[in-house]
């Protein structure tokens, strides 16, 4: 009974949404369309099916919800897919569960190095088999992400499994294309189905049958690596994510039953982390071509560096020019356009308004990285927009491609930090054309969960 009554709410659901054409990839598009809010304001409600959903739009509305109300607006919505896709890691959890994951997160990034040496080095080691491939190639045409890929790849997992994967590994081109789907699926009009009608879709063929698949591909390989880690014992020193979270369930297993605390899930969770740095890379190199000063980037890195010298994090401060360019491609390719929606754990007011609890909140990264209110020209690319009249770097306040407040991305200094590793290696090394007769570069970007760039080739010539 339950389930046809389901089946109901969920087509009457599947009208409202059509009819208001909210779910669909264009209109998630359309949400963050600044005219949006020219006309309803910076804060204003979208009915999603059933669903109240709050668009909170430009730096000031952004950083009041995330940042006044770090409690409130602290939960994400469990919806039927993440359930019956058994999605729920630390990105998709709320409350209690969500709070121990992300201590336990945080405080195991800490202790293998992050933003200390030993994090460093597995970046540096990447970037050095990446240099090593596109050398190998020798100016050959191709498509640069395969290697980005596996390089940004590769670090997840060696902070994850404590070891790397050969371009060549089968399982790991098969994992690779695993997140791909799952990603693929939930850009899809299927995903926007099987949240209406969860029962339904999943007796019914189709594109959510191959996403679960890949799902549990995803979880046998990671099954497969904890009973390896399992079998060597955990080492005093512990030396990757599973050795850690294999110490603290030894150490609190009661503890951790009682709260649902599913390692699986979470490493999958985390691990699905390396998607959205991939197509930021991949942005990377397609705005690259583009109206970039690079050769003023790559002087830079000669003066400051010697040829043959390990770029460490550190170095960006001796890299002023280098470090805007980074920040100025973020910030232009916004690559997520909305943060993962929250949702209101209570009832509260922003800015007067009332939101209700069970509200769903859709931060507007896109729009803050847009604000003019905080950037000049901001449709305008201008590395020097993060520079002062001395050419020293500075932050800026409205730069948020990582959110902000209490669930702002775990994964950010590692972010950092491999954005700018993998790109001083690249420029030092290489110089970025365009095959010969070659097509442009397209701008448009393709929109996903994250924007990515038109699939494109370069040649990718020493210096
Ligand atoms: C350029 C690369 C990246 C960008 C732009 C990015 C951006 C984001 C954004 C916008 C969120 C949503 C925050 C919110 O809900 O307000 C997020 C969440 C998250 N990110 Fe990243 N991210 C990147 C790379 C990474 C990496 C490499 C990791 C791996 C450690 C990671 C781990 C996470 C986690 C675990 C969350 C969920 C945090 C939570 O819900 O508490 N991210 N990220």
């Amino acid at each position: 009974m339950l389930t046809i009554c389901e089946t109901l709410i969920g087509l009457v659901g599947l009208i409202l949404t059509v009819w208001h054409d909210v779910f669909s990839p264009v209109l998630f598009w359309h949400w963050s369309n600044p005219q949006m809010a020219e006309v309803h304001g910076n804060i204003f409600t979208l009915w999603l099916g059933h669903t109240p959903g709050v668009v909170l739009h430009g730096f000031q509305a952004v950083k009041d919800g995330l940042n006044t109300h770090p409690e409130e607006f602290s939960g994400r919505l469990e919806t039927p897919v993440f359930k019956r896709l058994g999605l729920q890691c630390i990105m998709f959890s709320s409350g209690h569960t969500w709070k121990q994951q992300r201590r336990f997160g945080l405080m195991t990034l800490r202790n293998l190095g992050l933003g200390k040496k030993g994090l460093e080095h597995q970046i540096q080691e990447e970037a050095r088999h990446l240099v090593g491939y596109f050398e190998t190639v020798k100016g050959k045409s191709l498509d640069p992400s395969v290697p980005i890929v596996h390089a940004v790849s590769n670090v997840i997992c060696a902070v994850v499994f404590g070891h790397r994967f050969s371009l060549e590994d089968e399982t790991f081109h098969r994992l690779i294309e695993a997140f791909d789907c799952i990603l693929a699926f939930g850009n899809s009009f299927h995903f926007l189905l099987f949240e209406l009608l969860p029962w339904l879709m999943h007796h019914l063929p189709g594109p959510q049958q191959k996403a679960n698949s890949c799902c549990e591909f995803v979880r046998s390989f990671i099954r497969k690596e904890i009973r390896s880690h399992k079998e060597r014992g955990i080492p005093d020193k512990p030396q990757d994510f599973i050795d850690f979270y294999l110490a603290q369930i030894a150490k609190v297993s009661m503890l951790l039953q009682c709260c649902g605390f599913k390692r699986k899930i979470f490493l999958g969770g985390f691990l699905d982390l390396k998607v959205n740095f991939k197509d930021y890379l991949k942005n990377l190199c397609a705005r690259i071509q583009r109206g970039i000063e690079l050769k003023k980037v790559q002087k830079e890195l000669d003066t400051v560096l010697g040829p043959s010298q390990l770029i460490c994090y550190e170095d960006r401060k001796k890299l002023p020019y280098a470090n805007a360019v980074i920040h100025e491609i973020q910030r232009y390719c916004s690559i997520v356009l909305i943060a993962i929606p929250r949702e209101s754990g209570k009832d509260t007011t922003l800015q007067g308004f009332p939101i209700p609890k069970g509200t769903l909140i859709l931060p507007n990264l896109d729009s803050v990285l847009f604000d003019p209110e905080k950037w000049e020209s901001p449709r305008q690319f201008s590395p020097s927009r993060f520079l002062d009249k001395e050419g020293n770097f500075v932050n800026r306040e409205a730069f948020l491609p990582f959110s902000t407040g209490s669930r702002v991305c775990l994964g950010e200094q590692l972010a950092r930090s491999e954005l700018f590793i993998f790109f001083a290696n690249l420029l030092r090394a290489f110089k970025f054309t365009l095959p010969q007769g070659g097509k442009e570069i397209s701008t448009e970007l393709v929109l996903g969960s994250t924007m990515q760039p038109q699939p494109y080739k370069l040649c990718v010539v020493p210096r």
